[in-house]
């Protein structure tokens, strides 16, 4: 509690603080409609002398000119042009005009108007910001036999910390001892615990990405029922949450493509409203009308045609769709991301650890052609350890584990061939190890009966592996790697909501890649591509103009996500790169987000629409209404910020989106 209390003073919003705090943007706009009133009653009643009206006219001026004025000046430096800028020309004009009173309700409404509508955006990106405010201030550094309470700041790489019961854990890092069930939802947005427990062997710590993801915790997230003693892996600056929160400030400075339309529409607007309205203010040049009634014309019309609600209407629904991803464990990078992502037709994954769990069983390792066994295993386990493929460390793994083959380390100059196997020597002999593809390349044959064993083990969906030694083929391994239970219900879950292929895309034999689109349904499975054949693929269906999403773990597949038109990264969490290069990231590694992104992000397609239409025809039914005379400065200034508050509420629904 007293953690979140200082951090309340010192993270408060300061773009428009001042003498009343958070709110005094609010404060002034009320109290310019006080004077206002004031004003408008003094005006009626008999005996106030008219200049003590005009002085509440004016202090309404005041409170409700000051941060318009402010904010105006400061779009003029930065060479912007914008709408608080026409709104104090108007007030300004009214003054000329001598309908002070006017002018006072103008600038009452319009800052009214526009405290309300950063309030509301503040709600957006508040949900955003309180991520930031997750991780701890303080850790339990373990010191020898002691603790002590340091700041998260000061501590270093590969500290000891320790996490107490039910507290947030302060670190990046590994878990050295003890086991606990943590609650990692401010991340994930997975609201089941997560079981984690120590890594058996510290003495050789491979890097943060590729451990493995039951012995990691990640600042931020919730200790369960047990004590827990973690190694710290990433200083605070690079904790995975520090990230997350730098990466979502900067969307919001990434314009989406609506966004940009809409800019462009300003820019020809805005000056043809300005030529408009100054042409107006000679109007009684021309017909018979005073000068005041032409400029007060002209101020009604400027007021009408500010596009306000325009120019908050898609932002106010992209920081409220990508807030709302952000508390579900999804990252959205970007307006641009977010229209793509609701533009989807066609989705890509890939497969292993994708689709499938991503965690290989060896099943089968058998020597051929009357290789000795345990010489064969121990080749394999020499080689294969040397690789840091996922194949790879599935086979060690469980060589190690179930096969009790020991590394003797005689291999050397290992060497992978990208989407086929890995090459190495072995006691004076090359040996490879990979796919059918390699060994034809290498001119080592298989045997026509051992071919249609591999061929029946693929059909049952297990990826086969040949060993070739010293131009020979001596055995074959054969790994499976399970589909994801949630795969099927996702698939099709997207194929309802309406995404018509969905395909897989794996340096996989066409046969495996046959069965596991059989097992979970997807309408395509393109097998035996190597990395670029990928790239190539998502290329054909972008140039056909399908909007396409290639999902996959953002590391090996970088360049193929990079060419779709949203890059989808999954587990994101434990990794910088995938976060780094996916346009959305799933922090969880839970394919189910995805129907929830989809439709998140077509539902802030539509509000932005509706947005759009609303801000456009409020402004095409004021511009007429205001020049011939049917609405005043008070009824446009009135329908002009009812109708941006409108506008910004209706974003806001996109806080509470859910997937029905
Ligand atoms: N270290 C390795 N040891 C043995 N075989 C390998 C190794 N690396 C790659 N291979 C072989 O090359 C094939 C293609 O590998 P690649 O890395 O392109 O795909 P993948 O990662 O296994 O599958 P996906 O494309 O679905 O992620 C594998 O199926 C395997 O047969
Ligand atoms: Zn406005």
């Amino acid at each position: 509690m007293e953690h979140q209390h200082d951090h309340e003073k010192h993270n408060h919003n300061h773009d428009h603080g001042g003498i009343f705090g958070k709110r005094t943007e609010l404060y002034f706009a009320i109290l310019s409609g006080v004077f206002f009133l004031m004003g408008l009653i003094l005006a009626r009643v008999p005996w106030a002398t008219p200049w003590v009206s005009l002085v509440c006219y004016i202090l309404a001026y005041v409170f409700g000119g000051y941060f318009t004025l402010l904010e105006a000046i400061g779009k003029i430096r930065k060479g912007e042009f914008e709408i608080d800028f026409l709104m104090i020309v108007a007030a300004i004009g009214a003054a000329y005009i001598d309908r002070w009173g006017e002018g006072a309700l103008l600038l009452f409404l319009f800052s009214l108007g526009h405290s309300l509508e950063h309030y509301a955006m503040n709600k957006a990106s508040k949900s955003i910001k309180a991520l930031g405010e997750l991780s701890p201030k303080t850790a339990l550094l373990k010191n020898g036999g002691d603790l002590k309470e340091i700041p998260v700041e000061e501590l270093r790489l590969n500290d000891i910390i320790v996490v107490k019961p039910n507290t947030k854990i302060a670190a990046d890092g590994v878990v050295v001892k003890g086991s606990s069930s943590i609650d990692q939802s401010s991340i994930t947005g997975e609201s089941i615990p997560v079981d984690k427990t120590a890594i058996h062997d510290i003495s050789d710590l491979p890097q943060f990405e590729k451990l493995d993801p039951s012995h990691v915790v990640f600042t931020g997230t919730i200790n369960g029922d047990s004590m827990l003693e973690v190694q710290v892996l990433k200083l605070n600056a690079d904790a995975t949450i520090s990230r997350l929160v730098k990466m979502i400030n900067e969307v919001e400075t990434k314009k989406s493509p609506t966004q940009l339309t809409t800019k462009k529409f300003e820019k020809w607007f805005v000056p043809i409203v300005v030529v408009l309205v100054i042409g107006l203010c000679f109007l009684h040049l021309i017909i018979d009308e005073t000068v005041q009634d032409s400029l007060y014309r002209a101020i009604s019309v400027l007021v009408a045609s500010s596009p306000c609600a325009l120019a908050i209407s898609t932002p106010s629904a992209v920081i409220s769709g990508i807030a709302r991803a952000a508390n579900k464990g999804v990252i959205i990078k970007g307006g641009r991301a977010l229209e793509d992502l609701g533009s989807l037709t066609t989705i890509a994954f890939d497969k292993t650890g994708t689709l499938t769990e991503g965690k290989p069983r060896l099943i089968n390792a058998i020597a051929l052609n009357g290789y000795d066994k345990k010489e064969f295993l121990e080749l394999v386990l020499d080689v294969e350890s040397l690789s840091d493929h996922p194949l790879a460390r599935a086979i060690t793994k469980d060589l190690k584990d179930e096969y009790k083959v020991e590394n003797s380390n005689r291999s050397s100059n290992m060497e992978a061939i990208q989407g086929k196997g890995v090459v190495g020597q072995y006691n004076g002999g090359h040996i490879y190890i990979g796919n059918g593809q390699l060994m034809k390349e290498k001119g080592i044959q298989i045997l026509e009966e051992i071919q249609d064993q591999i061929d029946q083990l693929q059909k049952e969906g297990q990826t086969i592996m040949l060993v070739g030694y010293k131009q020979r083929a001596i055995g074959l391994l054969s790994v499976m790697d399970v589909p994801r239970k949630s795969a099927a219900p996702t698939l099709e879950r997207l194929r309802k909501i309406g995404i018509k292929q969905l395909i897989m895309l794996t340096g996989d034999h066409q046969n495996v890649a046959d069965s596991i689109a059989a097992q979970i349904g997807l309408t395509e499975a393109k097998g035996n591509l190597l990395p670029e054949d990928k790239v190539k693929a998502i290329g054909e269906y972008v140039n056909k103009g399908i909007k396409i999403a290639m999902v996959g773990d953002g590391v090996n597949d970088a360049p193929a996500m990079a060419n779709s038109t949203v890059g989808i990264a999954m587990g994101a969490a434990g990794s910088d790169v995938a976060l780094e290069t996916a346009d959305v990231a799933l922090m969880s590694d839970r394919i189910e987000s995805l129907p929830f992104v989809i439709g998140l992000s077509r539902k802030s397609k539509s509000i932005i629409k509706q947005n759009l239409w609303a801000s456009m025809g409020i402004v095409a039914f004021l511009i007429p209404a205001t020049l011939f005379g049917f609405a005043n400065i008070g009824v446009a200034v009135a329908i002009h910020e009812g109708s941006t508050i409108l506008v910004v509420i209706n974003a806001l629904r996109l806080l509470r989106y859910n997937l029905d």
